[in-house]
């Protein structure tokens, strides 16, 4: 490497996500000597193109719902209620901004170096950085986090480029609400934007190639949730494969073709097909990391890579493309770069779709259990039994629970309905724990919230005789009666 300046420092983090940034606070606070470099986001993806602005538009559209229906509630708002788009951008840009601002500060008091430049290896270890301000850096670190992200992955499809589709980032610039939006997908993307959007005001037709929307999911769940997004005013068409695409000319409509020369138009396209890996441009060969066929980077179960001190974390490694899930890698490698040994095996990762209302779902789905020949239990009931959702007006939507039938464990849980990503974390607290189902059905729940829906959820399991009321006293004596 010539007559290179390498810094040496302690810790090297590669991309500022929410695994990334974690760690390197964390690591600067307790006294390492840690740069951090980022491309272009402070903060990382979630805050700036995914989780914050979208479901602060979320925030927007269920507003906008609460507001159509306020005389439903006894309320007179006056007039029809509408969108500004601009105030709404605003809304968007506020969040954001205040939460980038928070982080910039965060970095600083972290004593961390913090860097805005673009990384990439060069020996095993090494990294070039090209700063933001035009240096070049070469840093060294004794241990290497890789946490570079995923990216809207474009779809393989003739005409793509030049029709100048929307993706996940390009959309949220807002600058037109159009009349007429096509969807390319119906998975977490698809159907959140879909929904959102069909709320706002504009015609949407959601295309997704397989015969289901979010196709990890049970049928019946993925059915209602298809009921819902039409409800909403979208043309949901299931076993719809985009072959082609073009924009007519003069920034005219987009025309998609789908199977058997079928053709579909509209005034815009969101591609909603999925994530690429942030590995190409890595120089990861160099430094001896090995990438899966798809480009993710390979990764152990302690998040160590195929090369010595090197680690990956976050979507790029592989985990559930989530942010809690990144954020548990942060806790992950914080034990193993400190002589501990955490692993990520087995553990639950619970996730909520921000349609409205939502889905949220922990653990196996019953499709799922059954494959692994578990006997299996089924609770189910609709949204409009419980207390709550009839005080809201908001009975839409099914709950969900899978049991074990010889141990009466909940294996999951898939909640549809209004403040299902609140209540789910009770059914996984209940599964940490290894609670039997019994003991949520008599569970004594506050009375009326959405919670209290999984003692009525559980009581369709009629196979376990009432348990007695009392909790433990604290003192660990026997509970009695
Ligand atoms: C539209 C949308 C909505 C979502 N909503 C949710 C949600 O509601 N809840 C949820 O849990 N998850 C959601 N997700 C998923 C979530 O955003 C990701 O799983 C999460 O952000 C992954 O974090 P990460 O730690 O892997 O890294 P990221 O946050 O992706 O960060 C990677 C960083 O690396 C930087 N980088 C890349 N290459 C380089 C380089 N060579 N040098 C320096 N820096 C580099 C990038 O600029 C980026 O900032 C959503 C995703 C999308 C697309
Ligand atoms: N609320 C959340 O937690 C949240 C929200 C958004 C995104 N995310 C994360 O982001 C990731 C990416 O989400 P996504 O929705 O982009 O991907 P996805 O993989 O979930 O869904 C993409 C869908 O598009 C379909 N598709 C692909 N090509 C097509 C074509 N030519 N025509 C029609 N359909 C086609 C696929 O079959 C698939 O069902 C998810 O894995 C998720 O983890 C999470």
């Amino acid at each position: 490497m010539g007559e290179r300046n390498i810094e040496e420092v302690d810790l090297l983090v590669l991309g500022g996500g929410k695994a990334g940034k974690s760690l390197a606070i964390d690591r600067a606070r307790a006294g390492w000597n840690v740069v951090m470099v980022e491309r272009d986001k402070i903060g990382g993806t979630c805050i700036n193109v995914a989780c914050i602005p979208t479901k602060a538009l979320v925030g927007s559209a269920r507003t906008l719902i609460n507001a159509r229906r306020a005389a439903e509630f006894g309320v007179d708002v006056g007039g029809e209620p509408s969108i500004s788009l601009e105030r709404l951008r605003r809304h968007k840009e506020t969040v954001v901004g205040g939460m980038v601002a928070a982080h910039e500060k965060l970095f600083t008091d972290s004593g961390m170096d913090f860097v805005l430049g673009t990384a990439r290896f060069i020996a095993e270890r090494t990294v070039e950085i090209q700063t933001r301000t035009g240096r070049t850096r070469t840093v060294r670190g004794h241990d290497v986090v890789i946490n570079t992200g995923t990216v809207p992955a474009p779809p393989r499809l003739d005409g793509v480029v030049e029709a100048q589709v929307w993706n996940s980032e390009t959309i949220l610039h807002l600058e037109r609400l159009p009349d007429t939006m096509l969807v390319l997908g119906g998975g977490y993307v698809g159907c959140e934007f879909a929904s959102m959007f069909a709320t706002f005001g504009t015609r949407v037709t959601l295309l997704q190639a397989p015969g289901q929307l979010l196709p990890r999911e049970d049928p019946d769940i993925a059915h209602q949730v298809a009921e819902i997004l039409t409800g909403q005013g979208v043309d949901v068409r299931l076993g719809a494969r985009a072959q082609a695409v073009r924009r007519e000319p003069g920034h005219g409509d987009i025309v998609v073709t789908i199977a058997r020369d079928q053709v579909i138009r509209g005034q815009e396209l969101l591609a909603a097909t999925g994530r690429s890996p942030v590995t190409a441009d890595l120089g990861l060969d160099t430094a001896g990391v090995a990438v899966t066929d798809r480009g993710f980077v390979v990764v152990d179960e302690h998040l160590r890579t195929t090369a010595e001190h090197v680690w990956a974390a976050g979507d790029v490694a592989g985990s559930p493309q989530f942010t809690h899930a990144a954020w548990h890698d942060f806790r992950i490698l914080r034990t193993n770069l400190t002589g501990g040994h955490a692993v990520t095996t087995g553990r639950l990762v619970p996730y909520t779709v921000f349609l409205t209302p939502e889905l949220a779902r922990v653990g196996l789905t019953e499709g799922e259990a059954r494959a692994q020949g578990r006997p299996v239990k089924v609770a189910k009931i609709p949204v409009a039994a419980i207390p709550r959702a009839k005080t809201l007006h908001n009975k839409v939507g099914t709950w969900k629970a899978v049991v074990d039938a010889d141990t009466d464990q909940i294996l999951g849980a898939a909640l549809l309905g209004h403040d299902s990503g609140e209540v789910i974390s009770t059914v996984q607290v209940a599964m940490l724990g290894g609670l039997p189902y019994y003991q949520v059905r008599d569970a004594v729940l506050t009375h009326p919230t959405m919670a209290e829906g999984l003692n009525l959820l559980f009581d369709t399991l009629h196979d376990q005789p009432p348990q007695p009321q009392g909790t433990a006293p604290l003192s660990g004596e026997s509970p009695g009666g």
